[in-house]
């Protein structure tokens, strides 16, 4: 029987704007090591994982090689390219780079604090129907606003979850789901669980991430993943 054989593509090609720094987000350290490094780690360590796509800026690849790949002994990260204008170009330009791939985990590099044990959550969910995201229920109440700022509805909590990365995909699936919505229209489009969600029919299966699993967005968010890091390292 042959081997499934799963890829992680992980994104590192955004400018970060909202962190307002010189250094993109994704290279900037904590704990001595750059926010990209923890989540190659664990795609690394995991046994769940057969191979690494990194995604990066034109300008970063070689940097990309030779202070974090060959660095830190990578050596899953099989190709390192360059990503796109936007996020879902990244993502697009990983998956033209996957071969010989049963199931892709896409991920932002930005999102230092997975596990193995999110990992394992997610290839068991995408088992189901071939897509699955992980997320976290609102800890919130969520308003939806009207273009003026006024509050229109209020979503029922007990539905509302906050989606976070990996997404996990059978590679068929993801890839003609890109292809589709690429030839028609990708505007607003943040998300991968998003692109299959226009496949009318496929289910997307929703799996518990963490609290601690947070996109390094704007600036407070290094000082509470400092936090976590000393929490992490220690289990
Ligand atoms: N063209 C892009 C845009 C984003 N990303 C990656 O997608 C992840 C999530 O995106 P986000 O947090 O929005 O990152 P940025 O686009 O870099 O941030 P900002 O919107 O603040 O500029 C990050 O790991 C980012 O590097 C990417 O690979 N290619
Ligand atoms: C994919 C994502 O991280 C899920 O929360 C998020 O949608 C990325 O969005 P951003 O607008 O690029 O931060």
């Amino acid at each position: 029987m042959k081997q499934e054989r799963n890829t992680a593509i992980v994104l590192a090609a955004g400018q970060g704007k909202r962190m307002h720094s010189k250094i993109q987000k994704q290279f900037l350290e904590i704990d001595h090591r750059p926010v990209l490094y923890y989540s190659l780690e664990c795609f690394q360590k995991s046994p769940l994982i057969q191979e690494i796509i990194l995604v990066t800026g034109e300008e970063m690849i070689s940097y990309c090689k030779r202070e974090i790949v060959e660095r830190y002994h990578f050596t899953k990260v099989t190709k390192v390219i360059a990503g796109g204008k936007e996020r879902y170009d990244s993502v697009y330009q990983g998956l033209l780079a996957c071969e010989d791939c049963d199931y892709v985990f896409i991920h932002d590099g930005a999102r230092p604090f997975i596990t193995e044990e999110i990992l394992e959550r997610g290839i068991f969910g995408v088992q189901e129907t071939g897509a699955c995201a992980v997320g976290m229920p609102s800890k919130d109440t969520i308003k939806i606003a009207d273009k003026d700022g006024f509050i229109q509805s209020t979503p029922d909590r007990s539905q509302v979850w906050s989606i976070q990365t990996p997404q996990i995909f059978a590679y068929p699936l993801i890839r003609s789901a890109h292809e589709s919505l690429r030839a028609k229209d990708m505007s607003g489009v943040t998300d991968d669980a998003m692109v299959v969600e226009q496949e009318k029919g496929t289910k997307i299966r929703l799996v518990e991430g963490s609290y601690q699993n947070i996109k390094i967005t704007t600036p407070e968010d290094l000082d509470v993943a400092e936090t976590f890091l000393k929490k992490y390292k220690k289990m």
